[in-house]
């Protein structure tokens, strides 16, 4: 740092002498030439090499210039003694930057690069279509001529990167809707957003620790696989079908993907959509590093119109017998299965990259088999009643109950532990009822509270029994009658038209017969 300011020391007043000298001795033009060569020839003669990287770019916006500001803020808040501080819109944290004329010192792959912040005050007679600010603002980077060739362009993708990286993480992130009424094609922006603050986590999730850490690891090799997924030549998207009963945690678990990886989640509501260009325009306008979220999948679409006898094939769109262009003018201007294939799996689905989509149903055996095909949704979750071990995470959640208390160290809690440990099963109990029970004795003492959802356990168990026992009971009924009624069936045809009956087995050795002669 020491040597650079000498060495601008320096070169300052070197500048201030030939100016002077200049300034007495040569007029303007001839002033300005020899300036320019002696900078020149400085500039040949100097180890190093300079990079000037503006604030406003002509008339545009220097996105790099934005981008070494975030990305010297990290360094600054350490390195520098006097800081200018901000905190842009939707934005939860401060940012710290140089002030004016301020240095600061970089290294990247073993190479030095010496930032300073560049601040002068704009000529007032510039003129420009747009208004400019009084200030005249850029950075100069100096790293030495041997070092360049080794690290730009890499420093500076390393820049933009980071800066892309940090402004996500200082930002809110985003819920993002389609469901605004009216078409989507007449609206300059389709989405509308609200900060996304869903507290649930993998942490609060009440789910197998073994599944849930499966799931985690594939979301994070997700989210770090950028050149895995380069090199196979796979689009950068995954997909997750959550499917289960209500209430099993589905909707949670997409706030706890979200939350992990730093996501914005799209929520698209299906219903909203109209055709499938106005599919392909909401994906179009999604950003990177979101999660795009189809809830209720199987109550969203009419997911039967793949197999419809009209289509010729579940992709192609064109009617099979005659007419046409009508058809097609119809099936166009609808939102089919084969259009959503296309927005998940399709060509399409790779304009932009690293997507994850998530689709949930509470009846998967209701979704068209080309959903569930393997490489469609790479993984199939099942959210499923309350097992024991997702039990003890609400209690903790909850009843703020230690890990040895639910190891059943303690011996009253053993006891109880036991008894929930099996009814739990026999209950299935949604981890929602569960919530509910826990969320309405959060305020009694641990072991009254474990108790009360105990019996509140038996309770459930013994009407899910009687449920079981009375719906065999039922079945068992219904088959009886079926099979006596057929009984009857049979004896009155028997009895009313013996020659019919005779007729049909007539008919049908009528046709062996046939057949033996062919
Ligand atoms: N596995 C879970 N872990 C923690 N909390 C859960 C879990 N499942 C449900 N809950 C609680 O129940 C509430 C409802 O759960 P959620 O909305 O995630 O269920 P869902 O499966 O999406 O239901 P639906 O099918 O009706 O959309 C949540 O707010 C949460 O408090
Ligand atoms: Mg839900």
């Amino acid at each position: 740092m020491k040597e650079f300011w000498t060495s601008m020391a320096f070169l300052m007043g070197v500048f201030a002498f030939f100016q002077s000298i200049l300034h007495a001795v040569f007029p303007p033009e001839l002033r300005f030439a020899v300036l320019k060569l002696f900078h020149r020839v400085f500039l040949c003669f100097s180890t190093y090499c300079y990079f000037d990287i503006t604030e406003i770019d002509g008339v545009n916006t220097n996105e790099l210039y934005h981008a070494v500001q975030l990305y010297l803020s990290r360094s600054a808040s350490v390195a520098a003694s006097r800081l200018s501080l901000s905190r842009g819109l939707n934005s939860s944290a401060f940012t710290f930057g140089l002030t004016s004329n301020d240095c600061l010192v970089d290294t990247f792959c073993g190479a030095t690069a010496t930032w300073e912040h560049v601040v002068t005050q704009r000529q007032s007679q510039t003129f420009s279509w747009r208004p400019l600010p009084g200030e005249k603002r850029s950075f100069t980077l100096r790293i030495k001529k041997k070092d360049k060739p080794l690290i730009l362009p890499a420093y500076l993708d390393h820049i933009m990167e980071t800066a892309t990286d940090l402004r996500r993480r200082n930002q809110d992130r985003l819920l993002y809707t389609n469901s605004r009424g009216g078409s989507i094609e007449s609206r300059v922006v389709p989405w509308e957003s609200v900060p996304f603050k869903h507290p649930s986590t993998f942490d609060t999730l009440a789910m197998d620790s073994s599944r849930k850490e499966l799931i985690m690891a594939d979301l994070k090799d997700f989210a770090e696989g950028k050149a895995f997924y380069e090199k196979t030549g796979r689009a950068w998207k995954r997909g997750y079908l959550l499917y289960g009963p209500p209430g099993t945690g589905k909707s949670s678990m997409i706030a706890a993907m979200a939350n992990y990886l730093g996501y914005d989640v799209y929520d698209l509501e299906l219903t909203e959509v109209h055709t499938n260009s106005e599919l392909r325009k909401l994906l179009m306008k999604t950003t990177p590093k979101s999660i795009i979220v189809i809830e209720d999948i199987d109550c969203s679409i009419n997911l039967t119109n793949r197999s419809s006898k009209k289509l010729a094939s579940p992709y192609d769109l064109r009617p099979t017998g005659g007419c046409g262009a009508e058809d097609v003018h119809a099936a166009a201007k609808t939102m089919t299965l084969s259009g959503l294939l296309n927005f998940t799996d399709g060509l399409w689905s790779c304009c932009g990259s690293e997507r994850i989509f998530v689709f949930t149903t509470n009846h998967v055996e209701e979704l068209d088999s080309a959903l569930l095909r393997s490489g469609r949704m790479d993984m199939h979750i099942l959210m499923s009643y309350c097992s024991f071990p997702a039990l003890k995470i609400l209690m903790k959640n909850y009843l703020g109950l230690e890990d040895g208390e639910l190891g059943g160290d303690t011996q009253e809690n053993c006891g109880l532990l036991r008894e929930l440990e099996e009814v739990i099963d026999d209950a299935e109990i949604t981890p929602a009822d569960v919530s509910e029970i826990l969320i309405k004795n959060r305020r009694r003492e641990k072991r009254e509270a474990m108790a009360e959802l105990l019996e509140a356990l038996k309770a459930r168990a013994e009407k899910r029994k009687k449920e079981r026992g009375g719906s065999s009971a039922t079945a068992r009924k219904k088959s009886l009658d079926d099979e006596m009624e057929e009984e009857e069936e049979q004896e009155k045809r028997a009895l009313e038209s013996p020659k019919e009956s005779g007729e049909e087995m007539d008919g049908c050795n009528g046709k062996e017969e046939k057949r033996e002669e062919d």
